[in-house]
């Protein structure tokens, strides 16, 4: 199975990392998770004062990225210019700037070799919002997984609930509704399945169903037993 991709698109809180974790667990397969390098990107412009809105300036941000990624006890650290950012890059203030930055498409652009070198014959499972329409058009394997908003807004709230956190659901479901919003309907590589995805919608399934769903297409389309 050599240089196999399989890509999972979908919008924030439908289950997608904790899917690709298990599918990269499973097959042995490098792990991308493209909303970090974005989150990266946010941080970095964040850092720096560089405002949200100026295209050419995150344009140079993001060519010269210092960006790291280190497999570590079945987790990656990212690390930015030496800095281990990999719960920096998860509040709710870079999620927000994240989805701003990827409005441009000269920032699309300067980050897709990136995620297109995490290809190699160790096979990949690629996490996103384009990685099906636009990183990788000829992946052989295509998934979208979707859940209504508020399904997501009520895993998000869960999840900080069991960080300690008490989080606002209204709240949560107002930002996911808006991030969707901004994904959706950018004028570049806006968040939509691809023409030949799988469209899995988990909002009444649980995590080993969906798990479940995903082996069984991939099964089919590589025509492998796993
Ligand atoms: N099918 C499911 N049923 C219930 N909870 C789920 C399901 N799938 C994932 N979750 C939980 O929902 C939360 C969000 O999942 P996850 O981080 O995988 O979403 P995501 O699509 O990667 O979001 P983002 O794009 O914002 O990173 C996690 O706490 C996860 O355990
Ligand atoms: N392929 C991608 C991945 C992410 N984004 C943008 O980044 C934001 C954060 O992504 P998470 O998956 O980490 O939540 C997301 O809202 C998108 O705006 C993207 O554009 N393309």
């Amino acid at each position: 199975m050599s240089n196999i991709v399989i890509t999972v698109d979908g919008p924030s809180g439908a289950g997608k990392g904790t899917l690709c974790y298990a599918l990269a667990e499973k097959l042995g397969f490098t792990l991308l998770d493209s909303g970090a390098i974005y989150r990266v990107t946010a941080l970095a412009a964040l850092n720096r004062n560089i405002a949200l809105d100026n295209e050419d300036e995150l344009e140079k941000l993001a060519r010269h990225l210092d960006i790291h990624f280190e497999p570590t006890n079945g987790e990656v650290n990212i690390i930015l210019e030496g800095n281990d950012v990999s719960r920096q890059i998860r509040t709710q203030e870079v999620a927000e700037a994240a989805s701003k930055v990827a409005v441009f498409s000269k920032v699309r652009t300067a980050l897709l070799q990136l995620q297109q070198d995490f290809s190699t014959d160790k096979g990949l499972i690629a996490d996103g919002r384009d990685m099906g329409t636009v990183v990788f058009p000829n992946a052989q394997v295509k998934l979208f997984l979707d859940a209504s908003a508020e399904e997501r807004a009520k895993r998000r709230f869960n999840q900080l609930q069991n960080k300690g956190i008490n989080g606002n659901f209204e709240q949560i479901l107002a930002e996911i509704k808006e991030r969707d919003f901004r994904d959706r309907n950018r004028a570049v590589a806006p968040l939509k399945p691809a023409e030949d995805a799988l469209l899995l919608d988990s909002t009444t399934l649980s995590i080993d169903a969906v798990i479940l769903k995903a082996l069984n297409y991939i099964e089919k389309r590589l025509d492998i037993r796993l």
